[in-house]
């Protein structure tokens, strides 16, 4: 059986970035969302990276998702090339403990816009689950997949208990 385009792809700086995107990846599985994961730098690999941007549309992509780290150009970089949305993920990084990969992404000049998440683990997750939302508005599966987790997540919550004091 031949594996489904991607509908999204999830491109990072740098593979040290995986342990956190994982989770993103592993939310559009959890959907059953074809998508790929690439490493691919603005800085190491530039040609690369503007050229799965500039193809990302022709094939087939409807969202794109970049993460890096520290000087975080990646998803901005990304969005120049293509009109698809462009998601950015903050990496949490060595020093500055990924302020300033939230920065660098979340400053972008008026007219390329990227929508940037929280830094770490909840903002890859996020990015996944704002690209199901979007997905979800073309495909009514895809909205009752949606609908369903967000009850699961209700009961789950409500469900809790606190220990007696
Ligand atoms: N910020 C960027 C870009 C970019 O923006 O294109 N490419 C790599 N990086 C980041 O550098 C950090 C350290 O990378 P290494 O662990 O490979 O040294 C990673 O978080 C990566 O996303």
């Amino acid at each position: 059986m031949s594996k489904k385009n991607p509908l999204v792809g999830i491109v990072m700086g740098s593979d040290s970035d995986w342990p956190v995107m994982k989770a993103c990846a592993e939310t559009l599985k959890q959907f059953g969302i074809a998508h790929e994961a690439k490493v691919l730098s603005a800085h190491r690999t530039p040609d690369a990276a503007l050229d799965y941007a500039s193809s990302a549309q022709g094939r087939g992509m409807k969202v794109l998702i970049g993460a890096a780290g520290g000087a975080a150009h990646l998803a901005g970089v990304l969005a120049a090339k293509t009109e698809l949305p462009v998601l950015a993920v903050p990496m949490p990084s060595k020093h500055l403990q990924g302020l300033d990969s939230l920065l660098a992404m979340v400053q972008m000049p008026g007219g390329i816009p990227v929508a940037t998440f929280a830094i770490g683990e909840a903002g890859a997750t996020n990015a996944a689950l704002f690209a199901v939302s979007m997905l979800a508005l073309s495909d009514a599966e895809m909205a009752k997949k949606l609908s369903a987790f967000r009850t699961r997540q209700t009961e789950k919550v409500l469900a809790k208990t606190l220990p007696e004091v």
